[in-house]
């Protein structure tokens, strides 16, 4: 994060700005679809997409969409800054050439997709706490605290970390993890390999993808990489949402099977559709905007 930050302020400090401001408006952007897909994945009251929202709006109002926000805003500028800054470094390190020269001389596959496993390893351990606490926050379907009724589980994100942290200690907001690390590893390697395949076959060679391919390779790179990561999606959801119902998996694995036997292979492609819907927009402004801070680094 720091060479990514540092290496900016160099130039033009505006486009790390832009760099977040842009992660930041995706994430909002994206949240409601993205509630509707954990709901989908961790709760089987729900008989698809449409129902589901429309559930959750009768419930819960627009609001409902929404949370489960804050945690990720505050922490996204963190996560994306270790995935592009480890992803861009270790790329440096694997073939010696700057980002400048790689245009003229491409880096192989392979080194891409070793470098954006190393992203995703390192980016998934900054991501599980905040994870665990948007996932829970995502499935409190109780409407807004009215007077009366009995007030949710949770009355916010630093409730719900203390709640935690409390009951469980510093291990309890690590729930999930290990899930989420096997998820991002190698799908956040897929990532960054469709993407530099599409840039590179819609762009004559030497020169810079247009913004058009930035924004088309981003979004199909999002979706190729959230399709090969929903079924450790689920698990890692339910593993999260586990602690609380007192149905705690004895592991990765156990979840996985006890899955399965109870609702069938699908189980493993819950939420895809509307994640996909979702990956689409928010990856195409998150690569434009890295191509952009990449540009003005020189
Ligand atoms: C690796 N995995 C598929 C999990 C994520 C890839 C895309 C990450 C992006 N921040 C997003 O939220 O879409």
């Amino acid at each position: 994060m720091e060479a990514l930050r540092s290496n900016c302020e160099l130039k033009e400090p505006h486009s790390w700005y832009i760099f977040v401001t842009t992660g930041a408006l995706g994430l909002v952007l994206g949240h409601p679809f993205d509630t509707v897909k954990v709901r989908l994945q961790t709760q089987t009251t729900y008989q698809g997409i449409i129902d589901c929202m429309v559930k959750t709006y009768r419930h819960e109002s627009l609001l409902g969409f929404f949370k489960g926000m804050s945690f990720p805003i505050v922490s996204i500028a963190v996560v994306n800054s270790v995935l592009f800054g480890v992803y861009s470094n270790a790329l440096l390190a694997l073939t010696a050439t700057s980002h400048q020269e790689r245009r003229a001389q491409a880096p192989s596959y392979t080194h891409v997709f070793i470098a954006g496993c190393t992203g995703g390893f390192l980016q998934a351990y900054c991501l599980a706490p905040f994870d665990l606490i948007k996932v829970r926050l995502q499935n409190q379907t109780e409407p807004r605290a009215q007077p009366g009724s009995p007030p949710p589980r949770y009355r916010g994100p630093v409730h719900c970390a203390a709640s935690i942290f409390q009951a469980e200690g510093p291990r309890g907001l690590f729930r999930g993890a290990w899930a989420l690390t096997l998820r991002d590893t190698p799908t956040l390697g897929i990532y960054f390999v469709t993407y530099e395949w599409l840039c590179h076959q819609s762009t004559p060679d030497g020169q810079n993808p247009s913004s058009a391919t930035v924004l088309v390779a981003g979004g199909f790179a999002g979706i190729t990489s959230w399709v090969t990561a929903t079924p450790l999606d689920v698990i890692k959801s339910r593993m999260q949402m586990a602690g609380l119902e007192q149905r705690a998996y004895r592991g990765l694995l156990d979840c996985m099977v006890s899955s399965v036997r109870q609702e069938g292979l699908g189980v493993f492609f819950r939420g895809l559709t509307i994640n996909s819907a979702r990956a689409f927009p928010v990856n195409a402004v998150t690569f434009l905007s890295y191509e952009y801070l990449l540009h003005s680094w020189g």
